[in-house]
């Protein structure tokens, strides 16, 4: 194991280097800060030193107080495990140290790792280094002076965004801003560090504490608009989230009392944030995205993936096209296939749509759009097969072409080519049926709009080889998506789970319960938009389409809501043709549509489930759980038959794939918080009162009855039970 330290080293110059070593981002782990602090002290006493330079080693400066810890605080609920660092070490020994301090930053310095740089007289970085306090995104905030000494170098307003987004700047902007005194090239950085620390021992150059500077603040009334604003986008984009607001309360108090004062309020509101629920949803969330690059059998056993320089995309239609934009942002060669040219040139045009799109909304610059499109080339034959790396069929999901075409593929594909399919559905045995190349045979599984998604489902099967699984987890990160290794099932991983989530909500309707409420009571719960609303967008066509294949796969808990047909037959279609449950106008928002109250009556008759004919009452509770307890109840029999390799594998995918709430922890987690207990009671008392759509699973029921949170490992082998 590589070691966790802080060295110093004590130049003829007599400027003493102070590096921390914790590999791979140099987290500030407690024996790193402890670390830290002795060597500080020992620096601020010796008389052979006059002034100090802080550095990481690796080529990254540091990411930040070490995550972990906050994880063994949620597992404790006890804070006294943090040490004191804001004030103790950042305030007292290192900015207001007798030796003057500077932070040579290389490759990344984010938050309480760009917070000790802030603490330092100045701050050298190399090119490209990313800058950031992105503690929000973890449900914190700022813990060691960063709310108070970024307004004081950059300024209120953009202090504030940085904060509120969570995201980071390049050196080259932190120079701009006046984060950064000076970007030198790596090289340099440690003797120009060296030298500009000198010069503030010498007085050459200014011994600048930030806590003290006022002159970027502005005046109060400034600050307090400024602060109004943010607090009005952050009900926009920090719903049912605590940290948002206290970061502002907490940057108020020190325009108002001064930088120390604020420094102080900072340390305690943090504290409070970290035994939030939002913090140990969050940080969950952080460390799961993590675990799924570790699948075994697959990442642990010494295989390297190979390049994959050329891909094929067969299929230029929505999906299609996506993917080979994301391939070709990411400098992979492209080949589009379509079968005749009007759909091959509606195909290129989507994919020129799609880099456009991101160039206006200022996500790609203009010369990396144009390398992007000189990636992709259109087929109409299988002649540009013979060196491709990996295929990706996209094509409507029917599965006599889907057969035929991976009969073709498999002929003109060099016998190393991966042969993935983009099906959200089918079994990939029988897409692979007439084929003898099984073990490369692979479901790379986006979701629409599959170059903005960040999820890709990698579906195996039990002969898709470790290699495959391993080189498509790779181009998966190359296009910076998160690869999620699942089982072969109808849905998969995802859709599986979430197919009782639009069902429920149509059994609810058809019980008698209002559309609009359950859509708001979706939302406010954290969900973009509510189920109906989502329909609306998807179109009617998937679901009915995937309505008829969950139906059929499992027949014993579906339900078939007349409401999709009448919808249909009185010329509704969503979002796509502005008549959906909502109206759509162009530059407003959708707005509840009336005119269907009596479409859905209509189906109510028709589906006839009221309990004598009356409309259930049920609580605004109620009717989030009536949706969201049968996801969960599935998600526990994906977990029974080993789809996914861990339970915290269906809450990244549920909140990447699906948009469940973060800071909720993703289904399996939010489950456990409330409890397998009351979720089995709930969902055994709806089965019987609504039927067998609710009845509560044999996972479910043997957890909720001995007690066993649901993301616990089973104690019997998945691996043997699985279907991979
Ligand atoms: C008091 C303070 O204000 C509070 C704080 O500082 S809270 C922490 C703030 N910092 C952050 O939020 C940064 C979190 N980290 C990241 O965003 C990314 O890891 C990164 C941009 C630093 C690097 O990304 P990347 O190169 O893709 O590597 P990534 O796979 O994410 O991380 C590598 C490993 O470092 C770990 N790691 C990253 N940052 C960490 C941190 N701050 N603490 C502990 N572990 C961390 C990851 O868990 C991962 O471990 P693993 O290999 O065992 O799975």
């Amino acid at each position: 194991m590589a070691p966790v330290k802080v060295t110093m080293e004590v130049g003829t110059d007599s400027v003493a280097v102070i590096t921390i070593f914790n590999l791979p981002v140099n987290a500030l782990a407690i024996p790193i800060i402890a670390g830290l602090r002795e060597k500080w002290t020992e620096a601020t006493m010796r008389n052979d030193v006059k002034a100090i330079v802080l550095t990481g080693n690796g080529g990254r400066f540091s990411g930040g107080f070490d995550i972990n810890v906050f994880q063994k605080v949620h597992a404790t609920g006890d804070t006294s495990q943090m040490p004191d660092v804001s004030v103790d070490l950042v305030v007292n020994t290192m900015e207001d140290g007798k030796k003057p301090a500077v932070a040579a930053i290389e490759g990344l310095a984010l938050g309480g790792g760009l917070e000790l740089a802030l603490g330092c007289h100045a701050r050298i970085a190399a090119p490209r280094a990313q800058l950031g306090l992105p503690e929000l995104s973890l449900g914190v905030m700022p813990g060691f002076g960063g709310t108070q000494r970024l307004p004081r170098l950059i300024g209120l307003s953009k202090a504030v965004e940085l904060m509120m987004t969570s995201k980071p700047i390049m050196s080259e902007e932190g120079k701009k801003l006046g984060l950064i005194d000076a970007i030198v090239p790596s090289s340099e950085l440690l003797k120009v560090s060296r030298q500009w620390a000198l010069d503030i021992a010498e007085r050459r150059k200014p011994w600048m504490r930030s806590l003290h500077k006022t002159d970027k603040i502005g005046s109060l009334s400034e600050a307090h608009e400024i602060l109004k604003v943010a607090r009005e986008q952050v009900k926009q984009i920090a719903k049912n989230m605590p940290q948002h607001l206290a970061c502002i309360e907490v940057i108020e108090e020190g325009i108002i009392h001064g930088g120390y004062n604020g420094v102080l309020k900072e340390a305690k509101v943090f504290k409070d944030l970290v035994l939030s629920d939002t913090s140990k949803g969050l940080v969950h969330i952080f460390f799961s995205q993590r675990a799924t690059s570790k699948v075994p059998s697959v990442t642990d056993i010494g295989l390297k993936p190979r390049t994959v320089k050329k891909v094929a995309v067969i299929g230029g239609g929505l999906m299609g096209s996506g993917i080979a934009t994301a391939l070709a942002l990411s400098n992979t060669i492209v080949i589009l296939k379509e079968i005749n040219s009007e759909f091959l040139q509606k195909g290129m045009k989507a994919i020129e749509a799609n880099v456009s799109g991101l160039v206006a909304r200022k996500k790609l610059p203009q010369d990396k759009a144009d390398k992007a499109l000189s990636m992709v080339k259109g087929a109409l034959d299988y002649s540009d097969f013979k060196d491709v790396d990996m295929v990706i069929e996209a094509v409507i999901e029917n599965v006599p072409l889907k057969q035929k075409i991976f009969s073709e593929i498999e002929k003109v594909c060099p016998p190393h080519c991966i042969l993935a399919t983009n099906t959200s559905t089918i079994d990939l045995n029988i897409i692979g049926e007439n084929t003898t190349s099984k073990d490369r045979i692979i479901g790379a599984h986006f979701f629409s709009p599959a170059h903005i998604m960040p999820l890709l489902e990698i579906v195996r099967t039990e002969k898709t080889s470790a290699q495959a699984i391993l080189d498509l987890m790779a181009v998966g990160k190359a296009i910076k998506k998160v690869p999620v290794v699942v089982g072969n099932c109808t849905g998969f991983a995802v859709n599986r789970t979430f197919f009782p989530y639009s069902q429920g909500a149509h059994i609810l309707v058809n019980l008698g319960v209002d559309v609009f409420r359950i859509d708001t009571q979706i939302a406010s719960f954290g969900l973009p938009m509510g189920p109906f609303q989502l329909q609306d967008l998807t179109g009617y066509g998937v679901a009915v389409a995937v309505g008829k294949e969950f139906r059929s796969a499992f027949s014993d808990r579906t339900f078939k809501s007349p409401l999709i047909d009448l919808l249909i037959k009185s010329g509704r279609n969503g979002k796509n043709n502005g008549k959906g449950y909502y109206i759509y106008e162009k530059g407003s928002k959708p707005r509840p549509d009336f005119t269907v109250l009596p479409i859905i009556e209509e189906s109510r008759r028709l589906a006839n489930i009221m309990p004598e004919g009356k409309p259930i009452s049920v609580t605004d509770q109620e009717i989030v759980e009536m949706i969201l307890f049968p996801v969960v109840n599935e998600a526990c029999r994906v977990l029974d038959e080993g789809i996914v390799v861990r339970a915290s594998d269906l809450d990244v995918t549920s909140v990447l794939g699906m948009s469940f709430p973060s800071y909720r922890g993703g289904i399996v987690f939010w489950a456990d918080t409330v409890g397998a207990g009351h979720i089995y009671r709930s969902l055994k008392k709806w089965s019987e009162l609504y039927g067998n759509f609710f009845k509560p699973s044999r996972f479910l029921e043997e957890r909720a009855t001995k007690g066993i949170p649901l993301s616990a490992p089973s104690s019997t082998s998945s691996v043997s039970r699985s279907r991979m």
